[in-house]
């Protein structure tokens, strides 16, 4: 059944609707990945968003029961060139349609996805909706031109209670701001003995854990519609090693009185190059944010750069100068994408080796 994508400043694509047949509106952004459809849709951090795919063929090996970052994918919708039915893969269980459908999420294919990439890097995200083709295209880009951007979705991605994934190594809270299971995944490798906690977790539940380390998860939105887990982060800072990822590290660098403000287009891909200042390694990451740390507004702080983005210079790195805490903007569990950053993990399991602090309350 045809659809149309109607974008607020009025422009309207016309493409063949696939996956749940419901009217949706969302942030679009685009993500450069040429594999890991899978991955990318089920990762939290996109939750209400529109997430269009730049590689022009999506769905070709299917889905599989191994690859979901989460159970219950938080994306908008999903935008591509040409969508394949009928997938051919050795661990493929269902088709992109058949996930789609299950969690009532539409997509649309047939979209000029390298035009309207090119339209975001010009003039930035846009928010967009999906519908059939009788819907007037007035009233909706009156409708998305007058609509907030969405401020609540940690806590729709964010598990409710505490859980514990024992392990024989060091006790981490992971504060799941919308984690990735590819975090989950890394600690379990390296034996720790994860207890996962929500996002809105306090300082003194987390300490009251007998942790050894924090670690904060990348999570969806902007950093600072969480006030209530950069309060906690504040109050770990010193007292535990702490560690953040994505958005993790944005709330990192606000606990510390650091700003961030939103990117134009952002960074979604499998492929940006970060260079680590101090050795001038570059290493080739996985990336999905639209926020940043305001390079500025470190000075000052207790911060310092660790690493930057070789292609347009903003923060990826951040360590605390005088405590155990550091962070990066980029995806060391990569999934998809390369594994030059995973070493990252091991970092942290040395830190809390190593620590001086002390959790006991
Ligand atoms: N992957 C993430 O954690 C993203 C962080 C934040 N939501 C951003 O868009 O910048």
């Amino acid at each position: 059944m045809d659809k149309q994508l109607i974008l607020e400043d009025g422009t309207v694509l016309i493409g063949e609707g696939f996956g749940a047949d419901v009217e949706i509106s969302g942030e679009v952004v685009f993500n450069t990945g040429m594999t890991g459809y899978q991955e990318i849709l089920s990762d939290p951090s996109y939750c209400g968003q529109m997430v269009m795919l730049t590689y022009p063929l999506i769905g070709n090996y299917g889905i599989n029961r191994d690859d979901f970052e989460s159970l219950n994918p938080a994306i908008a919708a999903l935008i591509v060139r040409e969508v394949e039915h009928e997938p051919s893969h050795y661990r493929e269980q269902e088709s992109l349609h058949d996930l789609l459908v299950a969690k009532n999420i539409p997509g649309i294919a047939g979209i000029d996805t390298r035009m309207l990439t090119r339209k975001i890097r010009a003039h930035g995200t846009v928010k967009g909706y999906i519908c059939s083709l009788s819907v007037q295209v007035e009233d909706v880009v009156k409708m998305l031109q007058d609509s907030p951007l969405l401020t609540t979705q940690v806590s729709q991605v964010s598990v409710n209670t505490a859980y514990h994934v024992p392990g024989k190594g060091k006790r981490v809270a992971l504060i799941d701001c919308g984690m990735k299971h590819g975090i989950l995944q890394s600690l379990i490798e390296r034996h720790c003995d994860v207890v996962v906690v929500p996002y809105d977790t306090t300082a003194q539940e987390i300490k009251r854990l007998g942790v050894d380390g924090v670690l904060v998860s990348n999570g969806p939105g902007n950093p600072e519609d969480v006030p209530e887990t950069i309060q906690t982060v504040a109050s770990l800072i010193g007292e535990v090693p702490l560690f953040g990822i994505c958005l993790g590290h944005q709330l990192l660098a606000l606990a510390c009185g650091a700003t961030t403000s939103k990117l134009r287009f952002g960074h979604r891909g499998s492929n940006h190059p970060v260079r680590e200042i101090e050795t001038g390694r570059i290493d080739i990451t996985a990336q999905n944010h639209g926020y940043t740390v305001d390079l500025d507004s470190i000075e000052g702080t207790e911060l310092m750069l660790t690493h930057e983005a070789v292609n347009d210079g903003t923060v990826e790195g951040l360590k605390h100068r005088y405590a155990d805490a550091f962070s990066v903007q980029y995806h060391p569990e990569a999934n998809p994408g390369p594994h030059d950053a995973n070493d990252l993990f091991d970092r942290f399991i040395g830190m809390m080796h190593t620590a001086k602090t002390n959790v006991l309350v």
